[in-house]
């Protein structure tokens, strides 16, 4: 990305959801110009019913990429290609709201924490109180003085003061609804209230507008403050980097004026503040912020450091390898925000659900109201209250918030492990994975493998060596890199290399032909003997990977490597084998190895020899016999079976594009552990979710009984219905903190 693209997109991205401009807590910082997105006002969007329903309108246009909705300061940002948004726009123009656009600068201007939106909702609290006080005036003289014309004026004032306060939205809202046609919360409301006051119950019509108003306003800031969370990570990223001019000397300037390349100079204590190599000195670095994993990492020349984490020891000189706005860190927020714009099936189904139940509670109000007077002893006005009283209850808030405050809070705290959830989908489906597929190298095993052991069949070994060390030195793969590492002799020209799926390498050095890869390779090539066969026997029944060098009259040379495998692979095994998911490892390398390290490892299905493709019909096969199938990979040449399973599991992948791409899951650090830990996040928001439907529809049934048969009065459903939506909300909130940590780590 060009500097100037970078600078242009920042403005209008900023405020875009990207960054923080609902969160009181948000900093002004430069948002991840990925995606970017158009931000629009809809001044009657507060509340997750009405986000439901935009939601609903928007899906049959395609082409939008994200949505970004921040109810407490009633915006949605947008982002999609420019020829889409008149089409998304008319959508939500026919589903009943007004969109306004916010102008780039005044949407960059509330990123601010002192941003116009807070004193919005600074006034709306005050008149809300002052609404709740005069509707407790009005019951108040119901109550206390006597009943003339006098004090009944005087009250029924009252009420329509608070009713107003409280409730010109609500009633806007409601007719537009009507009018259309359309029974949403608003319409429910405004006639119960209506209705209510209607039948002389002008108090109890003020004291319900106020309530409802209020549960209202705390709701849409517990939405916001479980989409927020997240951009908590953002402030930690710093706002200015230490750079090196052209002359050598230090200055500091912002972050988002830093070019790729430029060296930042990051003291002890400090935060890095851009992604980069470092280039200079040695240090430890706390990476929490980006992979979730406290214990600080040796960082040297060359390795790659993140923006936002924290470096501890010594001073470093990092070359800076991405824009702020595009660092990891970066990304990580970003992709949560999508991902929280994407809808969960609970939440689907919660909508669906929601649709239905609504319309069908207002026509059994009616029925209450007609067919109760007409079939038992109860008045007219006795059945119409009871009628009211149903409708307040109808109202599903309490219902269709309880979905995505939970499932935005459970991500988040995902994100805060350093695990990235592509999407409600992908949490609420982890609980069900049956087997996961484990790639070997990287993932089970350090991915460092060490040349342990070498064997010429030449006179002329230094000679043969330097070949092998020339060749292995082009390739990347880690059985080539730990073979050039472990020869470390100067390298020799070499032409026509080229690189052999699941193979190895082939090269010319000197005008000869060179290979160098597996048994595979050399069985094809018809240069295996028995001889070989033993050696390759011994070593892989330790766990080694045996690699051998051909020229075109025969195997010259034999190395083996070997790859230890990661502490915490065994746990998470264990773990894994626990919650009854079944781990198979596949791996390109031969199967003996695969075996002896499958087994160290206390994983018992395990298959070697795999090349890619063979591993997208092992993910199939995997499906066919277990069901839900989880496949973990490095993201790189594992894409495509990452892709078939039904989660792919992207391990290691801080700083990686691809796999953070690929995946549906990214896990930053390359600890396996995280796999069981996702699992039992998402068993928990699963328990959560449907713990509060059931609430919810719990209490509404309660009140339903009540209502027809008792003595519920409507602002005892209205008070239900907030007690209802609160709790919800905080149990929701209550997985931002969830222990999902394997019971033997600490
Ligand atoms: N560039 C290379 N240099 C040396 N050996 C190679 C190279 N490429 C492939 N091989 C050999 O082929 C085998 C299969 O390689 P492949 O890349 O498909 O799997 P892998 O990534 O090593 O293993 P895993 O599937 O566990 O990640 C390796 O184990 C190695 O023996
Ligand atoms: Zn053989």
């Amino acid at each position: 990305m060009s500097k100037t693209d970078d600078t242009s997109s920042a403005a209008s991205s900023c405020s875009s959801g990207a960054c923080g401009s609902c969160s009181s807590t948000s900093q002004p910082v430069d948002a991840p110009a990925i995606a970017g997105g158009k931000t629009y006002r809809i001044p009657t969007m507060d509340c997750s019913a009405e986000e439901a329903e935009i939601r609903r309108a928007l899906e049959p246009v395609s082409g939008i990429a994200s949505l970004g909705f921040q109810l407490g300061a009633r915006r949605l940002t947008i982002s999609a290609p420019a020829d889409v948004l008149p089409t998304a726009l008319e959508a939500i123009r026919r589903a009943g709201f007004k969109p306004e656009p916010v102008e780039a600068a005044a949407a960059t201007s509330t990123a601010s924490p002192s941003d116009g939106h807070e004193h919005g909702i600074g006034a709306g609290v005050a008149r809300l109180g002052l609404a709740l006080l005069v509707a407790i005036a009005a019951e108040g003289i119901e109550i206390v003085l006597p009943d003339t014309r006098a004090t009944q004026g005087l009250g029924m004032v009252l009420a329509v003061v608070a009713i107003w306060l409280a409730g010109v939205e609500t009633y806007t809202k409601g007719f537009a609804a009507l009018r259309r046609l359309k029974l949403n919360i608003n319409a429910l409301m405004t006639v119960a209230v209506t209705g209510a006051f209607l039948i002389g119950q002008w108090p109890e019509a003020a004291m319900v507008m106020a309530l409802y108003a209020i549960a209202e306003l705390i709701e849409a800031r517990s939405v916001d403050r479980a989409r927020n969370a997240i951009k908590g990570l953002m402030d930690l990223a710093p706002e200015e980097a230490t750079v090196q001019q052209p002359g050598g000397a230090w200055a500091t300037v912002p972050v988002a004026s830093v070019a790729i390349d430029s060296i930042v100079r990051i003291r002890p204590g400090e935060r890095v503040p851009m992604d980069g190599t470092v280039t200079r000195g040695d240090s430890a670095i706390n990476q929490a912020p980006v992979t979730g994993e406290s214990i600080p990492v040796e960082k040297a020349v060359g390795d790659p450091v993140f923006a936002g984490t924290i470096n501890e020891t010594g001073e470093l000189e990092v070359r800076v390898t991405a824009a702020a706005s595009n660092s990891t860190l970066a990304r990580i927020i970003h992709a949560v925000e999508q991902a929280q714009g994407s809808r969960a099936p609970t939440q689907r189904f919660v909508d669906r659900f929601a649709a239905v139940y609504t319309p069908a509670v207002f026509a059994l109000a009616v029925a209450v109201a007609v067919l109760l007077p007409l079939l038992t002893d109860v008045t007219w006005l006795q059945g119409i209250y009871k009628a009211l009283v149903l409708l307040v209850i109808a109202c599903p808030c309490a219902l269709v918030i309880s979905t995505p405050v939970t499932v935005v809070s459970a991500l988040a705290a995902a994100a805060r492990r350093g695990i990235l959830i592509k999407g409600g989908t992908y949490l609420e489906d982890a609980r069900n994975l049956k087997a996961v597929a484990l790639d070997k190298t990287g993932t089970i095993t350090e991915g460092k493998p060490k040349l342990v052991d070498q064997k010429t069949m030449r006179d002329d070994a230094a000679a043969v060596l330097r070949l092998a060390a020339s060749l292995a030195g082009r390739s990347d793969h880690p059985v080539s890199k730990a073979i050039a590492e472990g020869l470390n002799l100067e390298h020799e020209a070499v032409d026509q290399f080229s690189a052999l799926a699941g193979r190895g390498v082939q090269g010319s050095i000197g005008g000869k032909t060179y290979v160098l890869g597996n048994h595979r390779l050399i069985e094809e090539r018809g240069q295996c003997n028995s001889e070989l066969e033993a050696d390759l026997k011994r070593h892989e029944q330790q766990g080694r990977t045996v690699t051998l060098m051909a020229d075109e009259q025969g195997v010259i040379a034999l190395f083996a490597v070997a790859d230890t495998i990661k502490p915490s692979s065994k746990a998470a095994v264990a773990d894994l084998i626990s919650l009854g998911v079944t781990p198979i490892m596949l791996t390109g390398d031969n199967e003996a190895t695969a075996q002896s390290i499958a087994s160290h490892a206390g994983i018992k299905e395990a298959r070697g020899n795999l090349l890619p493709e063979d591993k997208l019909k092992a993910i199939e096969e995997l499906q066919k016999r277990f069901g839900l199938t989880g496949m973990t990979g490095d993201g790189i040449n594992d894409a495509p079976a990452l892709a078939k399973a039904d989660i792919g599991i992207a391990m290691g992948a801080a700083g990686t594009d691809t796999a953070m791409e690929a995946a549906d899951i990214v896990i930053m650090n390359d600890d396996l552990q995280r796999i069981p830990t996702v699992i039992r996040l998402s068993r928990k928001t699963h328990a959560v979710l449907w713990q509060n439907i059931s609430f919810a529809l719990g209490v509404k049934a309660v009140f339903f009984v009540m209502a027809v048969f008792g003595t519920a009065t409507m602002w005892m459903a209205v008070f239900a219905d907030m007690g209802a939506s609160l709790l919800v909300v905080a149990n929701g909130l209550r997985l931002l903190k969830a222990k999902v940590e394997p019971p033997h780590a600490d």
